[in-house]
C-alpha cells in the first residue's frame, strides 16, 4: 500500500500529542491509516538565519518533519505574498492587497525549498497531498526534480470568480503551476466553476467534464470536496463540556440572559463590524430584548503582522465599545468581546448553551465553527444557526437563517427571528442540518480526496487530449 506523504504551511506540534480537533485531526488519522511523513513549517522564525536541518519527529507510524523558517522567509512568503495578496484576493478584498515582486519572490522560494527538503523522503509508491494557499507552486518544484508520484491539491479558502482573480498580476504563474497537480480539491462546487471559468476565459484550458479539466498541455481532476467535522465526537464534547466548571462559570455569569455567540479568528473575512453594527440594529429594533441578552464574541487575534490586521483589530474593538457605550446599563454589557483563544472542550459546551450561533463571514472557505455549533446543539432544545449566504459551509447548512452578511438589518432581523424561534422550527432546522454534517464528515472528506488520489483512479477515467 502506498504511503501517505501531508504538506501544510502549519503542522500541529508533534510534542504535544495527537491533536485534538479540525482539520490536523483527519489528516493525522489518514496518516496512522496509510504510515508517512507530514511536512512544514514548526510555527517558528529562525531569526534572520538561514533554516537549519529537518527538524524530525516520530510518532507511531507518522514521521514529521518540521523546517524553521528566516525572518526575511516569514516576511516575503507568509505575510507578504500569502496573506498580504493570495488571502485578501480570495477574499474579494482587492482593496487590503499589496503586491510586491520581492514577496512573490519570496513565495516561490520557500516552496522551492519545502520541495527540496521533501524531496530525500519521497519513495516511488508514495502519494503525496499538498494543502491551501501557502503551497500552490509546490507540485511543480517537485516535478522540476524528477518528482512522478501522484500529487493533490487542496484549496481551504475561496477560489474567487475570474474578475477578481485576473486582477493578480502573475494569476497566469498561479493556474500553471496548478496544472502540475493530478488533482485539485476545493471545497464548493462553487470554487471549482470559478476555477473552470478563469481558465476558459484566459483561453489557457477548458474543462473536460467529468472532473476532468486541461491546461497548458496538461490533464487534471478538480472536484469540491466540502470539509467536514467529526460530528459525533464534537457533539459528546459538548455534553460532557457543559458540566464542566469554566462552561458552568461562564453561564452563571450570563445571570440568565440568552446567550448569542460568535466564534472567529481576528480577520477582515470574518464580517466583524458587520456583526457588531447588526446586533446593535437589533437591539435598536427590539427594545425588549435589551438587557435580556448578551453577545459573546470570542475573537482570538491572528497575523497581526499583517497591515490590514491591526487596522481592523482597531474597527472591531470600536465598534464593540461604541455599542457597549451606547446601549449599556449599569448591570448590562451588551457585548463581552475577548481577544483570547479558548480551547475546543469549553467552546463545544459554550455553543451548546447558546441560543443563537452568530457566524457571518463576508466570505469563508468553509467555516467549522458554523458545522460544530450545530454539531454541539442539544437535540431536545437546540439553538439556532444565523449563517453568512458567503461562506462554504451555507452550500450545505442551508437550513440555517441565511444571511446577508453586507446588510446589517438582515443581521438584525435574523437575530430577533433566531431569538423567537418556536421549539419545533429549531428542531426541523437542526435535525436537516445535522444530517447533512453527519453525511458528509472529516472522515469521508480525506477518504474522498485520498481515494480519488489513488493511481488506479487515474487509470480507469483519463480522458485523452484533443
Ligand atoms: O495558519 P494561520 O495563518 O494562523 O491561519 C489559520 C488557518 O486559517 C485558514 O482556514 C481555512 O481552512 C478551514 C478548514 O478547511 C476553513 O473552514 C476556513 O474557511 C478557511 O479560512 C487557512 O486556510 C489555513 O491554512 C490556516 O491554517
Ligand atoms: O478561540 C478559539 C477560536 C477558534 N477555535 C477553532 O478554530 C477553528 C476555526 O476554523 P474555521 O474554519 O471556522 O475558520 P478559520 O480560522 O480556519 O478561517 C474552529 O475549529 C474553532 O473551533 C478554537 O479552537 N478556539
Amino acid at each position: 500500500m502506498s504511503r501517505l506523504i501531508v504538506v501544510s504551511n502549519r503542522v500541529p506540534d508533534p510534542a504535544k500529542g495527537p491533536p485534538a480537533g479540525g482539520l490536523a485531526v483527519a489528516l493525522n488519522s489518514a496518516l496512522e491509516k496509510m504510515g508517512g511523513v507530514w511536512m512544514g513549517w514548526t510555527g517558528k522564525s529562525s531569526g534572520v538565519k538561514e533554516p537549519g536541518p529537518l527538524q524530525f519527529v516520530e510518532r507511531g507510524n507518522i514521521t514529521f518533519a518540521l523546517t524553521d523558517l528566516s525572518r526575511r522567509d516569514l516576511a516575503e512568503y507568509y505575510t507578504g505574498f500569502a496573506n498580504s495578496v493570495l488571502w485578501p484576493l480570495c477574499h474579494y478584498r482587492l482593496d487590503l492587497t499589496e503586491y510586491a515582486r520581492k514577496d512573490m519572490a519570496g513565495y516561490f522560494r520557500v516552496n522551492r525549498l519545502f520541495a527540496e527538503r521533501l524531496r530525500p523522503l519521497i519513495q516511488p509508491d508514495d502519494i503525496i497531498w499538498i494543502h491551501d494557499y501557502h503551497l500552490i507552486p509546490m507540485a511543480s518544484e517537485l516535478r522540476r526534480l524528477g518528482v512522478g508520484n501522484r500529487i493533490g491539491f487542496f484549496m481551504h479558502i475561496p477560489w474567487p470568480s475570474p474578475d477578481v482573480f485576473f486582477t493578480l498580476p502573475v494569476h497566469e504563474a498561479i493556474i500553471d503551476n496548478l496544472t502540475a497537480y493530478d488533482l485539485l480539491g476545493f471545497q464548493t462546487e462553487h470554487d471549482v466553476e470559478n476555477f473552470a471559468l478563469a481558465l476558459k476565459r484566459d483561453g489557457i484550458g477548458r474543462d473536460m467534464g467529468d472532473g476532468w479539466m486541461a491546461a497548458y498541455g496538461r490533464r487534471f481532476q478538480a472536484k469540491a470536496f466540502p470539509i467536514g467535522i467529526d460530528v459525533a465526537e464534537f457533539a459528546s464534547t459538548a455534553r460532557e463540556a457543559v458540566r464542566s466548571k469554566a462552561v458552568k462559570r461562564t453561564a452563571v455569569s450570563f445571570a440568565g440572559r440568552d446567550l448569542i455567540i460568535g466564534v472567529d479568528r481576528l480577520d477582515y473575512s470574518k464580517g466583524l463590524t458587520h456583526r457588531i453594527d447588526g446586533f446593535e440594529r437589533f437591539l435598536i429594533a427590539n427594545p425588549a430584548w435589551r438587557g435580556r441578552t448578551t453577545l459573546l464574541q470570542v475573537t482570538p487575534k491572528s497575523r497581526s503582522e499583517v497591515q490590514g490586521y491591526s487596522d481592523m483589530q482597531r474597527q472591531v474593538a470600536e465598534h464593540a465599545g461604541r455599542v457597549n457605550g451606547a446601549m449599556g446599563t449599569l448591570d448590562w454589557t451588551p457585548i463581552r468581546y475577548i481577544n483570547q483563544s479558548v480551547g475546543r472542550n469549553t467552546l463545544a459546551g459554550l455553543y451548546r448553551i447558546a441560543r443563537v450561533g452568530l457566524v457571518t463571514p463576508l466570505r469563508d472557505g468553509m467555516n467549522l465553527v458554523a458545522k460544530e455549533f450545530v454539531a454541539a446543539q442539544n437535540p431536545a432544545d437546540p439553538g439556532v444557526l444565523v449563517l453568512s449566504r458567503f461562506a462554504g459551509a451555507a452550500r450545505e447548512l442551508d437550513a440555517a437563517v441565511l444571511v446577508n452578511p453586507y446588510d446589517v438589518e438582515a443581521i438584525g432581523n435574523a437575530i430577533a427571528r433566531a431569538l423567537s424561534m418556536p421549539l419545533e422550527a429549531r428542531v426541523e432546522r437542526y435535525t436537516a442540518m445535522m444530517a447533512r454534517i453527519e453525511q458528509n464528515d472529516i472522515s469521508k472528506w480525506s477518504a474522498d480526496f485520498l481515494g480519488m488520489l489513488q493511481p488506479e483512479q487515474q487509470r480507469t477515467t483519463e480522458p485523452a487530449l484533443a
